[in-house]
């Protein structure tokens, strides 16, 4: 593909994502892994290229945009270089005519701008929750030394986290394939730690998905006590398996929820858990680096809807947590309404329970928890919180 080719194919890919963003369709990721796979003849120097210039151009268009050339037009208004592509050539984009407006500039729509500014973040602070994230990988010490860790990483302040740039492959590598390492952010696996799960204990990840903490709780339980993983989602719990399996991980039991209804399942473990961790839905502000046409698809609605699910999910954690034990509240998010308020609202319900700030080596306080972000600690967005049962 020509240069000017690989900008017009970035545009035809950035319709179909403004598409799904208005429809709740395919993410972003997978609309490009598709229309790649209908055009086989791209070579990966073509596919690295359009890739790029659409996720730019996502991540330089606050609001919606109209259309993808509008959004690719905002990017030829910051960079001469893609501006000189819009040349009518063969293939490539029409030129750009002088009346012809950009999609509007910005971090997020006015919106949510509003929301974060409320939350306290800093200008800087939310511009940086579209910077491009590394690669983290969290070392599995179910399976330490089984296989040498891909060359090129540094170590982070997680306990077994390491860092690589975001192009490294760790696909391929051994240690992947053989569940050595998981990909996993360093946010995600300090928001691990501060379950603090011992060997032996009994532990309740309330919204598992497809494993991502629960994997990191059973390598820090050694394998040893009950690991119960739990989700709504039968599609995201299946995939916890085969990785479980992976990872050498052998004290895990799945439990599928219904939602509305979770503790029917849940009867055994009332009041019955050392620590129960609630990695609950959310917005999902503070994983933008990878998802950054994610903030097109939120609408205040669904903010309300993720903010009355955590907290209906907040009780029902609040019910498994034995006396003296752990309950972590976790959001992938910097939106106060998912962090400090939801913190504060749980703490006014529930008299019977005190803060117990968790001590990172990163992040700052923000009402009764800890927040990470992209900006301050080199990490995704997170909130975190813990309470002890008295
Ligand atoms: C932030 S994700 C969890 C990510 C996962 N813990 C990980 O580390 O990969 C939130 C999860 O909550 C689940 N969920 C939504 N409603 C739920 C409910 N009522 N009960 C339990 N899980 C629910 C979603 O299906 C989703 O998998």
């Amino acid at each position: 593909m020509t240069p000017a080719a690989r900008v017009q194919a970035a545009i035809e890919v950035l319709d179909l994502v403004i598409e799904a963003a208005r429809s709740n369709g395919a993410p972003a990721d997978r609309l490009m892994a598709e229309w790649f796979r209908a055009r086989r003849w791209a070579g990966s120097g073509d596919r690295r290229a359009v890739r790029e210039l659409a996720y730019r151009a996502i991540r330089a268009c606050g609001e919606i945009p109209v259309t993808g050339r509008a959004a690719m037009v905002r990017l030829a208004a910051l960079d001469e270089q893609v501006a000189a592509l819009f040349d009518g050539s063969r293939h490539g984009p029409a030129p750009i005519r002088d009346d012809e407006p950009g999609a509007p500039s910005g971090v997020a729509p006015a919106w949510l701008v509003r929301r974060l500014a409320d939350s306290g973040l800093e200008d800087e602070e939310a511009a940086a929750l579209l910077d491009r994230a590394p690669l983290d990988i969290r070392l599995n010490t179910l399976k330490a030394g089984a296989q040498p860790l891909p060359e090129g990483g540094e170590k982070t302040v997680a306990a077994n986290g390491w860092r690589y740039p975001p192009e490294t492959r760790i696909e391929p590598s051994r240690a992947y394939l053989e569940g050595v390492i998981e990909v996993q952010d360093t946010g995600s696996q300090l928001t691990c730690e501060v379950v603090g799960a011992r060997p032996g204990e009994t532990v309740v990840d309330l919204c598992a998905g497809a494993g991502g903490k629960t994997l990191a709780l059973a390598a820090a339980m050694e394998n040893q006590g009950r690991l119960i993983a739990c989700d709504a989602d039968r599609a995201r719990l299946s995939r916890l398996a085969p990785r479980a399996e992976r990872a050498g991980a052998r004290n895990i039991e799945t439990i599928l929820l219904d939602a509305n209804r979770e503790l029917e399942a849940l009867q055994p473990f009332l009041g019955a858990a050392d620590a129960v961790l609630v990695d609950a839905p959310c917005s999902g502000t503070g994983t933008w680096r990878r998802n950054p046409e994610a903030r097109w698809r939120l609408t205040e609605k669904q903010l309300e809807r993720y903010v009355a699910i955590q907290s209906r999910l907040l009780d029902v954690a609040a019910g498994l947590v034995k006396p003296r034990g752990r309950l972590v509240f976790v959001t992938c998010s910097l939106l106060d309404a998912e962090g400090a308020d939801q913190a504060a609202g749980f703490l006014m319900r529930h008299p019977g329970w005190e803060v117990d700030r968790p001590g990172l080596p990163v992040g700052v306080a923000r009402g009764d928890g800890v927040r990470l972000s992209p900006w301050r600690d080199g990490t995704d967005g997170f909130f975190v919180a813990r309470f002890s049962r008295l």
